[in-house]
């Protein structure tokens, strides 16, 4: 088993790469920020608050994460709520078994997230930090929203990122940081193919 760790901020671009990735090596993919954004939508859809641990801890232990397709997912608003849940340390624990059970996959995996080098995978061979400007970030992610014909507006992408970096990086369980022995992949200047190109050589370098 071989599992590649993909962290990085919000629409960084490491949704993109780890999936290139997967592709290229033939490894299954798994976004874990489907299973926070799971489970922040669950408390709001049953009328909740996100940053109350009890809701939020039963919500992440009846959440399926066979079954992680709700296009409601990529939301902001679904955004914002996991970044809250993500912060109460028994959801953490409760979504670990999964992705761990998924790390092990034959012949490999690729996971992203926010901990997958630093916490859930802190043995895996090669791990990335793909991170970019919050100015590119919030356009990247505003271009998205818009061709998926939600409403959005830049500044308040912008902002709601920022909230979610500060979030991430400040609370105690899991800050988002990278890894010590992660590469750090600035793609703020780059294409997607460029990025990947980069990508591609880290992992390789490391895989070797
Ligand atoms: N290097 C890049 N240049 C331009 N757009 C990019 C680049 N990488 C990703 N994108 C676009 O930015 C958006 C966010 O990328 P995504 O991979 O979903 O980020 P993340 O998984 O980090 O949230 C997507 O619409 C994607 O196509
Ligand atoms: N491994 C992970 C993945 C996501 N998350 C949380 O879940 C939120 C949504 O993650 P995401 O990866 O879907 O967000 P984007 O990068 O796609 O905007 C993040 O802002 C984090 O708070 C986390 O804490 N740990």
């Amino acid at each position: 088993m071989t599992v590649i760790a993909v962290d990085g901020p919000a629409a960084s671009g490491k949704g993109t790469l780890a999936r290139k990735l997967a592709a290229h090596f033939g490894y299954d993919y798994l976004d874990t920020g489907k299973l926070y954004r799971a489970v922040g939508l669950a408390v709001l859809n049953a009328g909740q608050d996100p940053s109350d641990a009890d809701a939020a801890l039963a919500a992440a232990q009846s959440i399926d994460p066979a079954r992680l397709d709700d296009p409601a997912l990529s939301g902001d608003d679904a955004a914002a709520a996991a970044s809250k849940v993500a912060a109460i340390g028994p959801v953490r624990a409760a979504l670990k078994d999964f992705q761990l059970a998924f790390a092990g996959r034959e012949p490999g995996a690729v996971l992203d997230g926010r901990d997958i080098g630093t916490v859930i995978c802190p043995d895996a061979p090669a791990k990335l930090f793909v991170t970019a400007t919050v100015e590119v970030r919030a356009e990247r992610r505003h271009k998205e929203l818009l061709s998926r014909g939600e409403d959005s507006i830049y500044a308040r992408v912008l902002q709601e990122l920022k909230e979610r970096d500060e979030r991430d990086t400040s609370r105690a369980d899991a800050p988002l940081r990278p890894a010590d022995d992660a590469q750090v992949l600035d793609t703020s200047a780059m294409t997607i193919e460029e990025a990947f190109a980069e990508a591609l050589k880290i992992v390789e370098g490391r895989l070797a």
